[in-house]
């Protein structure tokens, strides 16, 4: 994934960001910016408002109040030539079934084409993106004819065909068996690196945050309330580090709030008594479920989100 480069524009920029459906309040003062390249990955439990906020990043949604810039424009009055430069994966497409499928890549491809510029040129070439997205041996079958987790490829090979600047993916592996679902990490680290596409994601998988994101961003209760790198975030999570050992034939585990210390304390204490030494740090998931409950007993919790300064 591309360094983030502290002095460059945000590609996206999100303050205050404000949304009612009626009398409900779904977003309630978001707030975060991307750099370009980066890979931003939206967590959240059901129903928090990842896609509301995603549809208004898109231009697709008018939002309640608060100030969004993508791509240096506001999303809700852009025109076509912003949205050329954008790359969108909802979560379920209107039909295409009777398309073949490099005949519908090839059909939407073209749309792009006017957009073309000499450092980015539009669309991809069509044998290039089959390749890309794993779908070279489907090119001629319908879509209507593809699995759930080809269809969801299709979907992935829609969102890029333009070459898009900024890529939205709206829980983009759901179906895919863990072989396509490395092969689409492949996909993101490249546009990422490679092409410096920036990148915002939704998904309910915490490993394929974990893998995919340079920065992780939690929505609870309508709010940001984490902000920061996976690392980031376990280290703001205390006393998760199991530490594992046995001694005497009895096993022991410890949460430790300092692995480090402890272990040097343990070693102390008990030199070579100690075996099976085993240091598990939290996981993404650990760390997503004490954020997630810590805002739910303090909803407070989001007013003052976990921060990291670069
Ligand atoms: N068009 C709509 N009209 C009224 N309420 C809506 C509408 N769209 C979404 N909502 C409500 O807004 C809330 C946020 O929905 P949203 O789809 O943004 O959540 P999400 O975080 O993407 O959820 P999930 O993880 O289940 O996909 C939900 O309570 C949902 O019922």
């Amino acid at each position: 994934m591309s360094p983030q480069s502290p002095g460059s524009d945000p590609v996206m920029a999100v303050h205050d960001l404000r949304m009612s459906y009626n009398d409900k309040v779904v977003l309630d003062g978001v707030t975060f910016d991307a750099r370009p390249g980066e890979v931003l990955a939206l967590l959240g439990p059901n129903g928090a408002g990842k896609s509301t906020t995603i549809e208004i990043l898109e231009g697709f949604r008018h939002r309640s109040d608060g100030e969004v810039s993508v791509l240096g424009l506001d999303p809700a009055t852009a025109d076509e030539t912003w949205r050329a430069r954008l790359g969108i994966v909802q979560q379920s497409w209107r039909d295409h079934g009777r398309w073949g499928v490099r005949q519908l890549l090839t059909h939407l491809g073209a749309y792009y084409a006017p957009f073309s510029t000499p450092t980015r040129p539009r669309p991809m070439d069509v044998d290039e993106l089959l390749a890309t997205v794993g779908l070279t041996e489907h090119a001629h079958q319908k879509a209507g004819s593809l699995s759930g987790g080809q269809r969801r490829r299709l979907d992935v090979a829609i969102g890029i065909v333009g070459r898009p600047d900024v890529l939205f993916l709206d829980e983009p592996t759901t179906g895919f068996d863990p072989q396509a679902r490395r092969e689409f990490h492949d996909v993101v680290h490249r546009l990422a690196d490679l092409e410096g596409t920036t990148i915002l994601l939704t998904t309910h998988d915490l490993d394929e945050a974990e893998k995919l994101a340079d920065r992780i961003l939690i929505l609870a209760g309508g709010r940001i309330v984490a902000n920061g790198s996976a690392a980031e975030l376990s280290r703001e999570v205390e006393g998760r580090t199991e530490v594992r050992w046995s001694r005497g034939g009895e096993h022991y585990v410890h949460a430790a709030a300092d692995a480090t210390r402890f272990v040097r304390e343990l070693f102390e204490q008990h030199g070579d008594a100690i075996g099976d030494l085993e240091v598990r740090r939290s996981t993404l998931e650990d760390s997503y479920m004490a954020l997630v409950q810590r805002f739910e007993t303090d909803p407070t919790a989001g007013e003052q989100p976990l921060e990291v300064v670069r």
